[in-house]
């Protein structure tokens, strides 16, 4: 029977005299926060913070599975209070969930049901918990989240049918990122092998180094070599390495430069953005030539301008590619390694992989014998054998893909019903044999056509050759006819 604007008076008196009298202060961490589709950062990190700090002092705590799904992350239970001490400072969490009323329909996550945590702490403290402990609990929380969390493999794929995020929002779907590869298991050169990990090291530790010299936080990778050389795997060692996602850039599902900034940006830190067979993704390799070409056509035919920008529009281009390693827009995030691979490292554009874009170009070869032991040692756990010097010798002399030297050494193939490692290795040194057999006879027929050519540009040359002097021949002839023609008409005058 209040009039409202009393009530409100009231309400507002009441709170006053009540945070006169009472000295703690709240602070209120939400779920989402300012934005409707994405938890809050500060709320994951509190999450995760109480978890691991706090955690054994809650009574009440929730289980999730996190990372491979074989750990499990212990946090804080809804409506639970747990006791932190900072510096001296006591402070309590509450966490709170706060479901709708049934009648109200939800449209965006998080209104059907709020939660948020309430962190309780005494007035003359305010400096230090906002000044200190928030910026702690979030750096805390973020490690332990980088710690926990489970590798993700996104695309850009839109056929695939993959988790997409929210409602598909994001331009990016994903998968767990499960690959097993690791350095240790990547059959290359050992020196190679170290110098790489050398430098995914430094990069990885270079934040303020990169800072210092003023440039963006990323390294760019141009794996190539023939097919089957471990391109893909080396990439997985990397994430692996380094624990970091992939995204998997199919650049021909890219509609134009635009949708390609869109998918940087919305690319997180700690990351190898991927593109894989560079070459054959876009034609980008003659982009200025076809330019040149275009205009000259243009020129000739009398072509419309507005048809080639509409052309430039809808495609990905050879400068869209650029802006994308690095223009302003790569520097958003920090902490990215791009990687380009290929077949073949001659059809590209030099813009496009010289050093500064792409820092380091890692050249994946045909297995040699260094190669060689660490696939022998992944697949059979052997480290030498009588059939080792055979293998050696072939492989020095053969071009096999670290690929198919497995393929030979994988005991559980039809033929070898057992893991016997004698077999496996014999195996290999006759598919060696038969490549080396089949590399000669190639080469025989090469070298015969070759020659064969070379026989058939000699005998044309040569035909030309006499065509020519016969010409010449008859043009002498017939000039001398004419002249004793003309002769002889002067002596009858
Ligand atoms: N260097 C390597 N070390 C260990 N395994 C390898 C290596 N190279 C190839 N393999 C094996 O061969 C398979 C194919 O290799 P991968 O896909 O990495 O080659 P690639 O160079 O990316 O080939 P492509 O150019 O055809 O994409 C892998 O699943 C892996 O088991």
């Amino acid at each position: 029977h209040l009039p409202v604007t009393l009530t409100h008076r009231v309400a507002t008196w009441a709170t006053k005299l009540a945070s006169y009298l009472n000295p703690y202060l709240e602070i209120t961490v939400s779920e989402y926060g300012g934005e409707r589709f994405r938890r809050s950062e500060l709320f994951l990190a509190a999450e995760a913070y109480l978890s691991d700090a706090c955690g054994r002092r809650a009574r009440r705590l929730r289980a999730d599975l996190v990372k491979d799904s074989k750990n499990l992350q212990v946090s804080v239970d809804d409506n639970d209070e747990v006791t932190d001490v900072f510096d001296g400072v006591t402070v309590w969490w509450y966490a709170v969930k706060r479901v709708a009323r049934s009648n109200v329909i939800s449209l965006y996550p998080g209104e059907d049901e709020r939660r948020f945590y309430r962190l309780v702490f005494h007035a003359r403290h305010r400096d230090l918990v906002v000044g200190s402990y928030l910026p702690h609990v979030l750096e805390e929380g973020r490690a332990v989240t980088v710690r926990n969390r489970q590798r993700r493999l996104f695309t850009n794929n839109p056929s695939t049918s993959w988790n997409s995020y929210r409602g598909g929002k994001s331009v990016w779907s994903h998968v767990h990122l499960e690959h097993p590869a690791t350095f240790d298991t990547l059959a290359m050169d050992p020196a190679d092998k170290e110098d790489i990990v050398d430098d995914l090291e430094a990069f990885r530790d270079a934040k303020d180094y990169y800072a210092k010299v003023g440039k963006a936080w990323k390294r760019g990778y141009l794996l190539f070599g023939p097919p089957g050389t471990g391109k893909s795997t080396m990439i997985a060692a990397m994430a692996n390495f380094l624990d970091y996602d992939v995204y998997d850039l199919e650049l021909t599902a890219v509609k134009n430069n635009t949708e390609l900034r869109k998918l940087f940006i919305e690319t997180t830190g700690k990351s190898i953005i991927v593109i894989e067979d560079i070459d054959c993704s876009v034609d980008l390799t003659g982009k200025r030539k076809d330019k040149a070409e275009k205009k000259k056509k243009s020129n000739d035919d009398d072509d419309s301008p507005s048809e080639s920008s509409k052309d430039e529009s809808t495609k990905v281009t050879l400068s869209g590619l650029l802006n994308f390693i690095d223009g302003l827009w790569s520097a958003c995030g920090g902490e990215r390694i791009i990687v380009f691979t290929t077949n073949h490292k001659d059809k590209l554009d030099p813009a496009l992989i010289r050093r500064g874009r792409m820092d380091k170009h890692i050249e994946m070869s045909y297995c040699r014998f260094e190669a060689f032991k660490v696939l022998a040692s992944n697949y059979l756990g052997v480290s030498d054998h009588e059939l080792f010097g055979d293998i050696r010798r072939l492989l020095d002399e053969v071009d096999m893909s670290p690929a198919d030297v497995a393929e030979n050494l994988m005991p559980m193939s039809k033929k070898k019903k057992k893991r016997d490692t004698h077999a496996c290795l014999a195996a290999l040194v006759e598919a060696l044999k038969k490549a080396k057999q089949d590399a000669t006879a190639a080469k025989a027929l090469a070298d015969a056509k070759a020659k064969e050519e070379a026989a058939e540009a000699r005998e044309k040359e040569a035909n030309k050759g006499q065509a020519q002097d016969q010409g010449k021949e008859d043009k002498t002839s017939s000039s001398s006819t004419e002249e004793k023609m003309t002769a002889t008409k002067g002596g009858d005058k």
